[in-house]
């Protein structure tokens, strides 16, 4: 039976007295909601290698401000590595040490008040993930957080190389929705992004004039072959004809980009209090063709082109944070800027 998750529009409630956002603003705490979890004399993240009794978890990771995630873990320590220049800190961050070492399922590293985490490919993976880094987050009582996905995708009608902030992430039926599957029921939830966010981003992105960015839909398959309308996988059971009409009709309906974690993504952020946005550059035009046949060094620079977006977010960020913040974590990044 299919239901609709009762959504209120008060996702992010407010708690507690001044920000960092801002003189005036209150704290926006990261919310589970799952009753259960009160009453549990430890949590054990079992796959972030991480728990509430044998992790400091506050002392860990209160002072984090921005979570970037991504499908690769080389990807991921690379942005940790490039964070760790662009913020001047000290070292070459060489050492940087992943905090899930206990484990291979993911890949952590914390950069100051950046964490930067692998969620592996497609939506069971990203949602595993997710539920361990929001009760982290909770348990470690951080607040202000804004997560970002920084990942690669297929684009339409788009010159390769492009990168696309997410405005609304869609299903494969170009709707903006997430169902879930729960217990056997369906529970539809809605992957409505921070608006707000994805217009700061889309301003950023004039800093980076050497690559196209623009804003727009983001369609989230279950699957990278059949699923996105390739004729070059293991099985194919449409005609040529028929991938083209439907892509064409993807592109009319909005969409500029096609990967497999956004419309998740998007739901469980919405609904734990985290303003999220989507960030993805294109490999290739899918309407052009179905392989990814990029020299190596040119795959390895595109996926720099949403790090360096989210790098001077992230450095626009903690500069205004200098002026207006009360947070010892903004204050100290600040300043080394
Ligand atoms: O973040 P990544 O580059 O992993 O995102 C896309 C969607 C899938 O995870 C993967 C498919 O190649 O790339
Ligand atoms: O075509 C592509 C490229 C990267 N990731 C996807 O999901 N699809």
């Amino acid at each position: 039976m299919a239901q609709i998750e009762k959504i209120g529009s008060k996702t992010n409630e407010y708690a507690g007295p001044v920000g960092p956002g801002g003189k005036g603003l209150r704290k926006r705490f990261v919310y589970v909601k799952n009753p259960y979890l009160d009453s549990m004399d430890e949590d054990i993240l079992y796959h972030l290698d991480l728990g509430t009794k044998t992790h400091n978890l506050p002392a860990m990771f209160g002072d984090v401000k921005f979570v970037c995630v991504g499908g690769s873990p080389n990807r991921m320590k690379a942005f940790a590595l490039f964070m760790n220049k662009e913020l001047g800190l000290e070292g070459s961050g060489e050492d940087v040490k992943d905090i899930c070492a206990g484990t291979d399922r993911y890949f952590m590293y914390k950069i100051g008040p950046v964490l930067s985490i692998s969620h592996g490919m497609g939506i069971p993976s990203i949602s595993i993930m997710l539920h361990e880094l929001i009760k982290l987050l909770h348990h470690a009582q951080c607040c202000d957080v804004t997560i970002i996905r920084i990942g690669t995708s297929g684009g339409l009608g788009i010159a390769p190389g492009s990168v696309v902030i997410t405005d609304t992430a869609v299903d494969s039926f170009f709707k903006p929705r997430f169902e879930q599957v729960i217990l056997d029921n369906i529970v539809t939830r809605s992957t409505e992004l921070d608006k707000d966010l994805a217009e700061e981003l889309f301003n950023c992105s004039k800093e980076t004039p050497h690559f196209p960015t623009l804003l727009g839909h983001t369609m989230c398959t279950y699957d990278f072959y059949e699923g996105q309308g390739r004729l070059d996988g293991a099985l194919c059971s449409f005609s040529r004809e028929k991938k083209l009409d439907y892509l064409k009709r993807a592109y009319k309906a909005g969409v500029r980009n096609i990967e497999m974690e956004s419309t998740v993504f998007a739901a469980m952020c919405r609904l734990c209090g985290l303003k999220a946005a989507v960030v993805c550059v294109t490999l290739l035009d899918r309407l052009e063709g179905d392989q990814i046949n990029l020299p190596h060094d040119v795959l390895v620079e595109y996926q720099q082109r949403p790090q360096l977006l989210i790098s001077n977010f992230i450095k626009q960020r903690l500069r205004l944070g200098d002026q207006t913040s009360s947070s010892p974590g903004s204050q100290s990044f600040s300043a080394s800027l």
